[in-house]
This record gives structure tokens, C-alpha cells and sequence, in this order.
């Protein structure tokens, strides 16, 4: 299977190639063939993506917002007609199964687009009289802005950080992870052909280095990282001196809390979603599963007996509903997690096992206590930890005992518990009676060592514009000389 895609990085509207960059090979991850071979951005690259972004800016400003609007939702309808195709390019690229890429990548890319295509030509400005005087705003794009993508949604990731930045009027340099450099060139591709201006919209490829330029250029107004916790503290530390806009989307280990009155099959189906989609390779996962003492049992009766039911083997095959992990490296770091959990005293539930072919199997630790390394870390990988708890003050005080507070989840039915334990959880985004769903309608982002910022909703438009004072005088000066 190839996927060679006709060069390494999209700048300046088109393809381009330089073979003195880094070699990056892009690996399937269910058969571990080599699918395609691309090279890091070298210094004229960069040198390319960064004034074809400055230059084009500026055209891509100056037209009506309206028209912006019009011109992203071209590419809404490309994506969409697509879709397939982009999403077997997905699944190549991630090991994820044709099952959830075709629902939920490319789909959400989409929805992503359309949504700020739409909010473009809604944004207005204020005006503050103040007697005979006034004042007013202007909201403006940002500049070029630089994004930084994570491998585990990586055509997504590049289109949640696109929506916003470009119906705002700014462009973008964008770097995917090393992982998975497939997806964003579509992206570009797409852009061109719906109508963007060259430059608007460049990717580069590269390992961290090729990212920490797109930290420090000082012609790069803002950074929006998708990534773990380490990585955020060095782009944001390397952001500082320009004093950059930065968009921290980091790692969690986020609580989802079980009420002895919850819907028990609700919250077995919220809780393998937030464990097991995507083989546990998601950011926002509960992977704190806090029951109630008094359904323990039950929970994970129903639980041991659904996730036997999961179908793990090759992605393109439609009966798979759960695949590989993305490298040999993830795989070996969640496979340890495995065996430091059993050394620790947790009880293996079900799964336990890595098996061939980069594959852990769903896996349910119970008796999991707080200081245990499964509960403290971020695995990313399909390992649940259930742990009991008998109160709701008790419950909320260890749900929040973390420096991470990406998310966290609800199930009762008790609608004044719910409200009132939500609001006590130190998280960005939560959930009662539902977990990991992320309509665009709706903020997505961390509290917490969990990052910065926020995408999807209109609360990301902060995050790529600012705001301009304008105060008009009517009246003469006054003034004392
Ligand atoms: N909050 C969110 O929305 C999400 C967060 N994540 C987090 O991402 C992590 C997994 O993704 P990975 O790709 O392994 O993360 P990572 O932190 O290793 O890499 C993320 C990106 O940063 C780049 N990078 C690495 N060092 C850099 C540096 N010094 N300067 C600039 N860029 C640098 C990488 O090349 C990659 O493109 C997990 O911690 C996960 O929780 C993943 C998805 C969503």
C-alpha cells in the first residue's frame, strides 16, 4: 500500500520538495509497511512558507468576511463529496478503523469549516458613546499564525485549528505531527482548489524542531499546539519573548464519575467510548472511572461482557471496530503501563494483553487506587481504571486531585447533583449523561497544566483576533496648553 503524496510540504499554493531535509517515514501502522517517505522543512522552506503567509495575509484580510465564508465552504463541499477517500487516507495514515474515520475525522474537520465559514461575515464590533465623543472596535486577525498538530487526529486537529484562524482573515503555517504529514496536505490541496489564495494556508513537515521555528519566528503571531503537556511548556516558554497569542491544547487524565442512581448501560457505553474509540488514544478520555461502592459489581459485570464484544483486526475492514496503536513506541509505553499496573496491586478486570501487531487489548483495571501509576499518568492508550468511592464531597475532592483538567464527566439522574458537581470539577469541557462528544456548537479546551485556550464555538474567534480601541473626537480638544 502507498500513500506518496507528489512532495513533502504545500507552500505558496503548491507542492513542494526539498531532499536535503530530514528523512520522515510514514509507517501503516496494522501492517508496518512504509507508506510514504517525506522529508523536514529545511531553513528555505520555512524561509518560503513564511513570507508566501506574511505576503498573502494581508490579500486574504482585505476581502469581505462574507466572501471568506463563501470561499471555506467550498472546500466544506470537496470534503464532504470526499469524504471516503479521504477517510481511507486517514486510516492509512493513523491505523484507526474505516469504521470512525468515516464518521468522525474528516466529518468534524467539516463541520468545523462550515461553522466559522458561517460565524465570518456575523462578527461586528461595538460602539461606546460618551457623550458627543464615541468609541468603537475593530476585531482583527491576529496575522499568520502557526499550528502544531498531534497524531491521533491529525486531518481534524489541522481543520479545527484552519476554521477559525482563516475566516478570521489570518493564514496559517501548519506542521503535523511527524507521525501522521498526510492529512494536512489534503487540506492545502482542498484549500486551493474551493478558492484560498496562495499562501494562506502552507504545511511544512518536521520533528519538533521544525515547530519550535514556528514558536519563535517573530513574524508568527500566535501558536496553537495540539500536544502533550511537556511539549506545550516548551512552546509556550519559547513564545514568550515576542509575547506570541499561544492556544495550548495538552494531555489529561480526566475523571468520569458514576452515581450509584445512574443509567448503568449509559455509563458503561459513555465509559468504554471515553477508553476504548480510537484504541484510548484520545486527549479528552475519562480514564478515572469513579464508581458508586454500590454498583461496582454490576458496572463491571456489564462492562467485562461489552468490551469482549470488541472487534479488533484489520482497519479497512468494516467489521473493525477497534484498531492498532499509532507506533511501536506508543505501543511499548502502553503495554509497560500494563505490567506496572498488575505490580502495583490493581485487579485486571478484562484485556490485559499486548498482543502482535502494535494491538492492546481493551483492558479494565478495577481497585485502582489514587496513587497508583495508571490513575496519575496519561497512557493514551485502551486502559481503564475503575475506582470506588462512596460520597460526592469525597468523589470531587479526588476527581480534581490532578494537575491536569482537560474534561470530566457525570452520570445520574439526579439533575441537581449533576449541575452541581459539574460545576465543582476543574475542568475545561464537561459532560452529564454523555461523554467525548465535541459538536463545534460547543468550547472545547483545558484548565489546568492541561493547556490554554479554546477551539470550536465562538469562543475560539478570541483566540484569533484581537481587539482595536478606536476613540473618535467630535468635540474640540481640550487641553491645557
Ligand atoms: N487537548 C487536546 O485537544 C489534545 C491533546 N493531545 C495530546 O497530545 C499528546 C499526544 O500527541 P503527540 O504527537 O505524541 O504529542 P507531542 O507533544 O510529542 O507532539 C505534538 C507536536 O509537537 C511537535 N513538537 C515536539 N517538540 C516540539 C518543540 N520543542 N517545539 C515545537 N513543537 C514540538 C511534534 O512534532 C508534534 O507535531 C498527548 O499528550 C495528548 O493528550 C492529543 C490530542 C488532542
Amino acid at each position: 500500500m502507498k500513500a506518496q503524496p507528489k512532495a513533502s510540504h504545500f507552500v505558496d499554493g503548491d507542492y513542494i520538495e526539498d531532499t536535503a531535509g530530514e528523512v520522515i517515514e510514514v509507517t501503516y501502522a496494522y501492517t508496518g509497511e512504509v507508506i510514504a517517505k517525506l522529508h523536514a522543512a529545511t531553513p528555505a522552506v520555512m524561509e518560503k512558507a513564511i513570507t508566501s503567509a506574511v505576503r498573502a495575509q494581508k490579500e486574504w484580510a482585505a476581502l469581505a468576511p462574507a466572501e471568506r465564508g463563501r470561499i471555506l465552504n467550498r472546500a466544506v463541499a470537496i470534503i464532504r463529496a470526499r469524504n471516503d477517500e479521504l477517510a481511507a487516507l486517514e486510516t492509512l495514515d493513523t491505523g484507526k478503523p474505516l469504521q470512525e474515520t468515516l464518521v468522525a475525522d474528516w466529518p468534524s474537520g467539516a463541520d468545523s469549516l462550515e461553522y466559522f465559514a458561517g460565524l465570518a461575515a456575523t462578527l461586528t464590533g461595538e460602539t461606546m458613546p460618551l457623550g458627543g465623543d464615541f468609541a468603537y472596535t475593530l476585531r482583527e486577525p491576529l496575522g499568520v499564525c502557526g499550528g502544531i498538530g498531534a497524531w491521533n487526529y491529525p486531518s481534524q486537529i489541522a481543520c479545527w485549528k484552519a476554521a477559525p484562524a482563516l475566516s478570521t482573515g489570518n493564514a496559517m503555517v501548519f506542521k503535523p505531527s511527524e507521525v501522521t504529514p498526510l492529512g494536512a496536505l489534503k487540506l492545502a490541496e482542498i484549500f486551493i482548489e474551493a478558492g484560498v489564495p496562495a499562501g494562506v494556508y502552507n504545511v511544512v513537515q518536521g520533528f519538533g524542531a521544525v515547530g519550535a521555528q514556528l514558536a519563535t519566528d517573530p513574524r508568527i503571531a500566535k501558536v496553537s499546539l495540539t500536544g502533550s503537556v511537556p511539549t506545550g511548556a516548551k512552546v509556550y516558554a519559547a513564545a514568550a519573548p515576542h509575547m506570541k497569542h499561544v492556544t495550548m491544547e495538552l494531555g489529561g487524565k480526566s475523571p468520569l464519575i458514576v452515581f450509584e442512581d445512574a443509567s448503568i448501560k449509559d455509563a458503561v457505553g459513555a465509559a468504554m467510548l471515553g477508553n476504548f474509540y480510537s484504541s484510548g488514544q484520545i486527549c479528552s478520555n475519562g480514564t478515572r472511572v469513579f464508581v458508586h461502592k454500590s454498583i461496582k459489581e454490576q458496572f463491571l459485570k456489564e462492562l467485562a461482557e461489552r468490551t469482549a464484544k470488541i472487534r479488533m483486526g484489520d482497519p479497512m475492514d468494516m467489521a473493525t471496530d477497534f484498531g492498532p496503536l499509532i507506533t511501536k513506541r506508543q505501543y511499548e509505553q502502553v503495554a509497560g503501563y500494563l505490567e506496572k499496573a498488575k505490580a502495583e496491586g490493581a485487579r485486571l478486570v478484562c484485556g490485559g494483553t499486548a498482543l502482535d501487531g502494535q494491538f492492546v487489548e481493551p483492558t479494565v483495571f478495577a481497585d485502582v487506587k489514587d496513587d497508583m501509576s495508571i490513575a496519575c499518568e496519561e497512557i493514551f492508550g485502551p486502559v481503564m481504571s475503575v475506582l470506588d468511592f462512596e460520597t460526592e464531597d469525597e468523589v470531587v475532592a479526588r476527581a480534581n486531585d490532578t494537575q491536569f483538567g482537560l474534561a470530566a464527566g457525570v452520570f445520574t439522574r439526579d439533575l441537581a447533583r449533576a449541575h452541581r458537581v459539574v460545576a465543582n470539577l476543574e475542568a475545561g469541557t464537561t459532560w452529564i449523561n454523555a461523554y467525548n462528544l465535541t459538536p463545534v456548537e460547543m468550547p472545547f479546551g483545558p484548565v489546568k497544566a492541561s493547556g490554554f485556550g479554546r477551539e470550536n464555538s465562538r469562543h475560539a474567534i478570541e483566540a484569533y483576533t484581537q481587539v482595536k480601541g478606536v476613540y473618535v473626537g467630535l468635540n474640540p480638544v481640550d487641553s491645557p496648553w
